[in-house]
């Protein structure tokens, strides 16, 4: 899966801070486009690069004077470079990022990028408290890339899952979006070409 993204980067030389921003902006182009309603924008993130998609988001909505905040999941220490890249910038663009929400019904709608196909084992933890309580919502949810808890190849459910209204992935439609479990979690699926170079489909 992460092969086109691989070639893209190193065989082509698109750097990955370019697709990350493209990435940000097809998501915040679909809110923009869609019928959310962008009163208030929680950004739910991970550590990995799924997380730095929301970093990204979260910033852009924010510069457009959308109320959006982050709230990071995850130990710090483990960012991902473009992940911790993409934190200080928000950081500098005085984005507002907890550790912690009072209530996800506090929100008008709800990024999720916690995980993405990088995703390798089953959620645990306080990590799998906040994919049931942002369910148990039920506020409008918009997945990045892959709804979080979702095996990309798969499609199976690990541990747990985040349950979209809209999935934007990036490039192509991975399988795991349509297989398995998936069809009770992914919502409507829209693709956006990011500049991922997939020169089978
Ligand atoms: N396709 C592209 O060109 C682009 C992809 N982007 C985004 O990058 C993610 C994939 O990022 P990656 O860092 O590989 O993985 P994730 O962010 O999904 O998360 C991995 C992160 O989480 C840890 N982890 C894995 N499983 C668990 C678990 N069960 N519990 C806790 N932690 C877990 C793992 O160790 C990593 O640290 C892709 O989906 C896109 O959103 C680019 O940003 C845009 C272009
Ligand atoms: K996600």
């Amino acid at each position: 899966m992460q092969a086109y993204d691989k070639y893209t980067i190193e065989t082509i030389g698109l750097p990955s801070a370019v697709l990350m921003e493209r990435a940000a902006l097809s998501v915040v182009d679909t809110m923009a486009a869609g019928d959310f309603d962008l009163s208030r924008v929680l950004v739910v993130v991970g550590v990995g690069n799924n997380g730095g998609d929301g970093l990204a988001i979260a910033r852009i909505l924010h510069l457009k004077g959308i109320t959006a905040e982050v709230l990071l999941l995850g130990d710090e220490k483990n960012l991902s470079p473009a992940n911790q890249q993409q934190l200080s910038i928000a950081r500098k663009y005085n984005v507002k990022i907890g550790r912690n929400v009072r209530d996800f019904r506090d929100y008008s709608v709800i990024v999720d990028a916690l995980f993405g196909i990088g995703l390798s084992h089953d959620i645990s933890g306080k990590l799998t408290e906040a994919v049931k309580k942002i369910n148990a919502s039920n506020q409008p949810v918009i997945a990045v890339d892959i709804p979080s808890g979702l095996d990309a190849t798969t499609g199976k459910i690990l541990g747990s899952a985040i349950r979209a209204n809209t999935t934007v992935t990036f490039g192509y439609v991975k399988t795991g979006l349509t297989i398995g479990d998936a069809s009770k979690r992914v919502g409507t699926v829209i693709v956006k070409d990011i500049g991922i170079y997939a020169p089978e489909i």
